[in-house]
């Protein structure tokens, strides 16, 4: 496997008790769903692996490079797409400015940025909007700009934090069409919606009270489902009976994440 992202000894957090208390990682090519309560480190993982947050403890390396200084954070952050939960943006920028600085802001090739705009605008069903400004757009078209300018010149480290509120039903289809069309990336979905975790992703952790509770497939998550657990699909009772498990639990079947 192509190691894209690896984590190892990672404590992160804000004050005394650490929000992520010594996690290992180890992510190639292929969709890993983030899944946890609120409040479980989902966003501060996803900062951590963005490299916007150092970590407190441990290290993060990306393609092989461990990031510990200004420059080979720069050089990580060519490489990797985020888009937070709570994106900024200037309303005065047309749609096809938002995406396009982005892309600058990722030195992206001069020479092909352009292109590349075009190309993440067309993926994601804004090229005919792309001189509307930000301002003007609704909030499910605002996160596919946030999703356009994540994924601008095909990076290696697609970083999505709840990309798909405030989609409506056929947005969010067509956004696990394009999730699976990135197929050369290593992408990081933070959600709630299991649902989406079951449509496009081959991995899942469950992140819980500072550790990861479960790493494995979706069906192995399934398959940890209890008589008696709360939700309405099997992938569901999976994820509430490994929140309600005493011990951090691997997956059976398939390679964990
Ligand atoms: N900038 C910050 N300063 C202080 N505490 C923070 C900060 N960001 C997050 N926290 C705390 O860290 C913990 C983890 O927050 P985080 O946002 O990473 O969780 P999450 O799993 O993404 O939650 P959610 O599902 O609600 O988005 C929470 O207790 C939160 O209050």
């Amino acid at each position: 496997m192509r190691s894209v992202v690896r984590v190892s000894g990672l404590v992160q957090g804000y004050g005394r008790d650490p929000v992520i208390a010594g996690l290992d990682l180890e992510l190639g090519p292929g969709v890993t769903g983030l899944l946890g309560p609120n409040g479980a480190g989902k966003s501060t993982l996803l900062r951590t692996l963005a490299t916007v947050t150092p970590p407190l403890e441990g290290e993060v390396h990306v393609l092989g490079e461990h990031v510990r200084s200004e420059r080979t954070a720069r050089a990580a952050r060519r490489e990797i797409g985020y888009l937070p939960q709570d994106f900024g943006y200037f309303g005065s920028h047309s749609v096809h400015d938002f995406v396009r600085y982005c892309a600058w802001l990722r030195e992206v090739p001069s020479a092909r940025i352009a292109e590349a705009t075009a190309a993440a605008l067309r993926r994601v069903g804004l090229a005919e909007r792309s001189g509307a400004r930000m301002k003007t757009l609704s909030g499910g078209m605002i996160r596919r700009a946030g999703i356009a300018a994540a994924v601008v010149g095909s990076p290696a480290l697609v970083l999505l934090d709840e990309p798909t509120v405030g989609l409506d039903p056929a947005q969010r289809l067509e956004f696990r069409e394009l999730v699976r069309s990135l197929d050369g990336s290593a992408v990081v979905l933070s959600t709630h919606l299991v649902e989406d975790v079951a449509a496009v992703c081959e991995r899942v952790l469950v992140l819980d009270g500072g550790s990861v509770r479960f790493t494995g497939t979706p069906a192995a998550l399934a398959e940890r489902a209890v008589p008696g657990a709360s939700g309405d699909t099997e992938l569901e009772r999976g994820y509430m009976a490994v929140l309600g498990a005493a011990t951090p639990v691997t997956g059976t079947t398939g390679a964990p994440a």
